[in-house]
């Protein structure tokens, strides 16, 4: 069959649109790893699914997978090009946008300039909610990865992330230190690893290994742990501006129980069609 979709990106992060509001299609995980891969595929960091919702009080279900087929819970970048795509392809007029994730209630608003405000809902801290396996509190958490102790802040967007604090992002161990925790055993449905350099109260520099991908030009849900981490340590002010390898996100968190605002831009790159 042949299946309709859209390139977007999120300061790089890049993704695979899908309305399955008007069309029908099976997408099983050896299919998305497929598809994810430029050589078989389209090739992106991940898949993102536009489905009718599943509760009246929402106005549409967004699904994503990643490159590697595993199906997760949030995906911030993804979030703001959810909103531009079902705006452009007319599936709803509204400019403000609720839609249901496998982890929890996004709002999506399109702001003046273009750029996407999306209310990410409040983080989560408790081990159980990350999931971290642990007999400590999860933020200052001393990880055993194969002998060395590495201290990070855990904690969940709806999916789960560590936060790692560096002096410089351009010298972090990316590469080597983020699939060892990504795959941690401590960490049951793996996990996404932020490496972070406070440059002042209101700016910081992030790269971030994301689960089911490795590192990105950007990870949304990335930038909102890594604020929400510095604001909770009281090393960050309650709005700052997150600069990844990609480009800017503007976020805000009020403290607990508050949701994490998250600000950025949304671009289309092209639509196609292609054969499954
Ligand atoms: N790799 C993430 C999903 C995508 C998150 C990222 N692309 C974002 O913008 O939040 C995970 O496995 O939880």
């Amino acid at each position: 069959m042949m299946l309709h979709f859209t390139k977007m990106h999120g300061l790089g992060n890049d993704f695979m649109v899908v309305d399955l509001v008007t069309q029908r299609a099976r997408l099983d995980s050896e299919r998305i790893r497929a598809l994810a891969d430029r050589r078989f595929g389209i090739g992106f960091d991940q898949l993102l699914l536009v489905e009718p919702p599943l509760r009246p009080d929402m106005d549409f279900r967004y699904r994503i997978f990643n490159a590697d087929g595993s199906e997760v819970e949030n995906c911030g970048n993804g979030a703001r090009c959810f909103a531009r795509f079902v705006l452009d392809q007319k599936l709803t007029a509204k400019r403000e946008i609720a839609v249901q994730t496998a982890g929890g209630n996004l709002l999506l608003k399109v702001v003046d300039d273009g750029r996407v405000r999306v209310d990410m809902g409040a983080p989560r801290f408790a081990p159980a909610d990350i999931p971290l396996t642990a007999d400590a509190p999860a933020h200052d958490y001393a990880l055993d990865v194969d002998g060395e102790t590495v201290h990070l802040d855990a904690l969940s967007m709806g999916n789960p992330h560590a936060v790692i604090d560096v002096d410089s992002v351009d010298h972090a161990p990316v590469a080597t230190l983020g699939p060892r925790i990504e795959a941690h055993p401590r960490f049951p449905r793996r996990v996404n690893v932020g490496f972070m350099e406070i440059v002042s109260r209101q700016s910081v520099r992030l790269r971030v290994f994301e689960r089911g991908v490795g590192e990105t030009l950007a990870c949304g849900t990335g930038a909102c742990a890594a604020v929400v981490s510095g604001i909770r340590r009281g090393l960050l002010d309650q709005h700052v501006d997150v600069t990844l390898p990609g480009g800017t996100l503007s976020i805000e968190w009020a403290g607990p129980e508050h949701p994490v605002i998250m600000t950025g831009p949304a671009e289309r790159v092209f639509d196609g069609r292609i054969v499954i």
